[in-house]
């Protein structure tokens, strides 16, 4: 509903997300250290990395919910975490982020109407998300009844209501057996390529890096590589991914012009609350993250 035209909204023809120099600081460690990306619009572009390396970070920077970010982070032509984004962003984090003793469609309803969608269209938006992550028949279950994953898939309905125009989404597939993993990454092609959504996805497992048109790939608050998954194969000389991977790692490791280490982390204070800036699933109770 958001979304004006297949390939990115006339309204910002630019790159859905574009970082300059980004730097994050959380407590006393610089985790994000000056990167620069883009994430064109209307794909799907895989954010890879190991555990610890800034994923999290980077995508709570691109929703306007992480404190102390320097540089420049513009996401759909605005500043990240203008209050315009709100309704036009859509952010799935890796705890989901439901009301457990909420049936799913009254959790879904709720998150509608946080939204601002009429109530007429509430139960018809409700039952199209259901559908799309094969919920339609846990719509009346308890939400704490439910498995681990269909929990996720509750939050990720909830980022689907209203169609917003960048979806951003820490590990949506993490935990879920094969059949779903391939049926989530259909979606995500689906929405993309229907609907023009842009979708900036994180995982850790290399794997899943040929499903994304895209790749940024991180290491220690650092892109290594910004490229195609065929690309990154061809200019590394390898057959996957995660060889290119360590190929870059190892070149990374062995340039002179790589930083020093950076000191001992120490805990930040907790964030703001992000309800003003990211989409429900971040209104609704959620993991403190800090
Ligand atoms: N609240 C915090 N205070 C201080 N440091 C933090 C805090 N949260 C995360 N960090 C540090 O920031 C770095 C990046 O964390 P982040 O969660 O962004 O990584 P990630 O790539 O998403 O990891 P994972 O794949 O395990 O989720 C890590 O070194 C982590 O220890």
């Amino acid at each position: 509903m958001t979304n004006k035209s297949p390939g990115g909204p006339p309204d910002h023809p630019g790159p859905a997300v574009r970082a300059q120099g980004l730097r994050v600081t959380r407590g006393r460690r610089e985790v994000l250290r000056g990167l620069d990306f883009t994430v064109p619009a209307g794909t799907v572009t895989g954010l890879l990395g190991p555990s610890g390396c800034g994923k999290t970070t980077l995508m709570r920077a691109v929703v306007g919910a992480q404190r102390q970010v320097a540089g420049e982070l513009r996401v759909l032509g605005e500043p990240a975490g203008a209050a315009g984004l709100r309704a036009r962003l859509g952010y799935v984090t890796q705890a989901p982020s439901v009301y457990a003793d909420l049936t799913v469609r009254r959790n879904l309803d709720y998150f509608a109407a946080v939204l601002g969608l009429p109530r007429a269209a509430r139960a018809g938006e409700v039952d199209r998300v259901l559908h799309e992550v094969d919920l339609t028949d846990h719509a009346t279950s308890l939400t704490r009844d439910l498995s681990g994953g269909q929990r996720s898939r509750v939050s990720l309905a909830a980022a689907l209501l209203g169609t917003p125009e960048l979806l951003v989404l820490d590990e949506p597939t993490v935990g879920l057996d094969p059949v779903l993993r391939r049926s989530l990454w259909d979606l995500f092609h689906r929405l993309a390529a229907q609907r023009g959504t842009t979708l900036l996805i994180s995982s850790h497992v290399m794997d899943e890096a040929d499903r994304c048109q895209r790749l940024i790939l991180l290491r220690e608050g650092r892109v290594l590589a910004e490229d195609t998954p065929a690309g990154l194969r061809r200019h590394s000389g390898v057959d996957s991914v995660e060889a290119a991977f360590l190929a870059l790692v190892e070149a990374d490791a062995a340039s002179p012009s790589r930083p020093a280490g950076t000191p001992e982390p120490a805990v930040e204070p907790p964030a703001p609350d992000p309800a003003g800036t990211a989409r429900p699933p971040a209104a609704g109770p959620r993991r403190e993250e800090s």
